[in-house]
């Protein structure tokens, strides 16, 4: 489809009020990846019962039931190649005209002491690590369809989407993290963890204690999915930890893949086991996630929720060299997920844009250098509210 036509389709269905999504998923090593959209044919509201459902999801972070769907049997998918600028040398360097951060006084003095909090609870032995996150208004000019293309231009290695539902407004972002993706009976998942700015290049060295608390990361999630019983008795095969940039900012990842067992569906447990992760609530798991109910004092919504294809169908064609009609006998069809975790997001309102931003917080966390990772993730995500 002309890439014109699929935004202007996209307008109407945001007119009219349906739910649809618009996403292209991470371009690795140079392989391109088309930007599709599922547009539901109706305003109904289609929530998630068990995963066996087909389509797209969107989870928040907490309370699992209100996870919702646009199933893939009640809308229509249109597609376009859109094309990500390599170079992108206007993208302005100054903070857009939005209040200077000095002005947020009451926000950095109340991050910093909720910062203080984390690090005396972890001395205190009860937690190892816990993600603390704030939100930011900032307005913008831009109508979300243009928002939208400056994210696809932008972002190349990232999970980038738009999400309308009248349920939930308008969703927009660019995520580095995959929760898990599924075909047949493979599963990968990653481990990330540590921030820092990017700078011309991916080959930068990274401090001790980010290299320790991604290190207790991996650990973890092998730990969990080695004592699972829907996992294949094969090893996990388990990356080396590399360098992966998301706009601009580089973080630390391993990649992890592993086997479903034999006819075990497993998509329940890996999500039950792998949500919220431990990029965005902490460790262990309900210490970290009770630690954030109790004193982050917002209501997260989708940030740190998950989304993306639920066992959407997909046809492989065997290779073959016979060139007669049989040849469509050697397709086969199977369920492929991808599912990624809601970071670098925002909500979007007449004209205003929420941002959530959040970083991890160890024991050698210092307050205002978390404080300023805010602020720097918090500038990268609004430089694509201007022109
Ligand atoms: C929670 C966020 O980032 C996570 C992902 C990668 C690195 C992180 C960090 O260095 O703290 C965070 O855990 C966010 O951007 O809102």
């Amino acid at each position: 489809m002309i890439k014109d036509d699929f935004f202007t389709i996209l307008e109407e269905q945001l007119d009219k009020k349906f739910p649809f999504v618009a996403y292209r998923k991470p371009m690795e090593e140079g392989k391109r990846e088309e930007t599709k959209a599922l547009l539901q044919q109706d305003a109904i509201t289609h929530r998630v019962k068990d995963f066996s459902e087909s389509g797209f999801i969107f989870a928040p972070f907490e309370e699992q039931k209100k996870a919702l769907i646009i199933p893939s049997e009640a809308s229509k998918e249109i597609s376009t190649e859109y094309i990500f600028e390599e170079d992108h040398k206007n993208v302005k360097k100054e903070e857009p005209p939005f209040p200077p951060n000095q002005l947020r006084k009451l926000e950095r003095v109340e991050h910093e002491s909720l910062v203080q909090k984390a690090v005396d609870t972890i001395k205190k032995g009860k937690l190892l690590k816990v993600v603390i996150s704030r939100t930011e208004s900032v307005q913008t000019q831009l109508k979300v369809i243009e928002i939208f293309k400056n994210i696809l231009k932008r972002y190349n290695s990232a999970f980038v989407y738009l999400w309308f539902h009248p349920e939930t407004g308008i969703w927009m972002g660019a995520t580095p993290e995959t929760l898990v993706s599924v075909e047949r009976n493979r599963f990968k998942t990653m481990a990330l963890a540590g921030t820092q700015s990017f700078h011309q290049s991916v080959d930068v060295e990274w401090e001790a204690k980010d290299k320790e608390e991604q290190q207790i990361v991996t650990d973890y999630i092998i730990d969990r999915l080695q004592k699972s019983d829907f996992i294949s008795a094969e090893k996990l095969r388990v990356s080396e930890a590399y360098t992966a940039k998301a706009g601009n900012l580089l973080h630390l990842r391993t990649d992890i893949e592993g086997n479903l067992k034999a006819g075990v569906s497993g998509l329940k447990e890996l999500i039950g086991i792998l949500h919220p992760t431990p990029a965005v609530c902490g460790l262990p798991k309900d210490n970290a996630r009770n630690f954030i109910l109790e004193n982050e004092g917002y209501d997260r919504k989708f940030y740190s929720g998950f989304l993306g294809e639920l066992n959407l169908k997909k046809e492989t064609k065997r290779n073959s060299n016979r060139r007669n009609q049989e040849n469509q006998a050697y397709a086969s069809i199977s369920r492929s997920t991808s599912l990624f975790v809601n970071l670098r997001c925002m909500k979007i309102k007449e004209g205003m844009a929420e941002l959530f931003i959040g970083g991890g917080v160890t024991k050698d966390s210092n307050p205002s250098l978390e404080w300023e990772e805010t602020v720097n993730k918090a500038h990268t995500m609004k430089s694509i509210l201007v022109k």
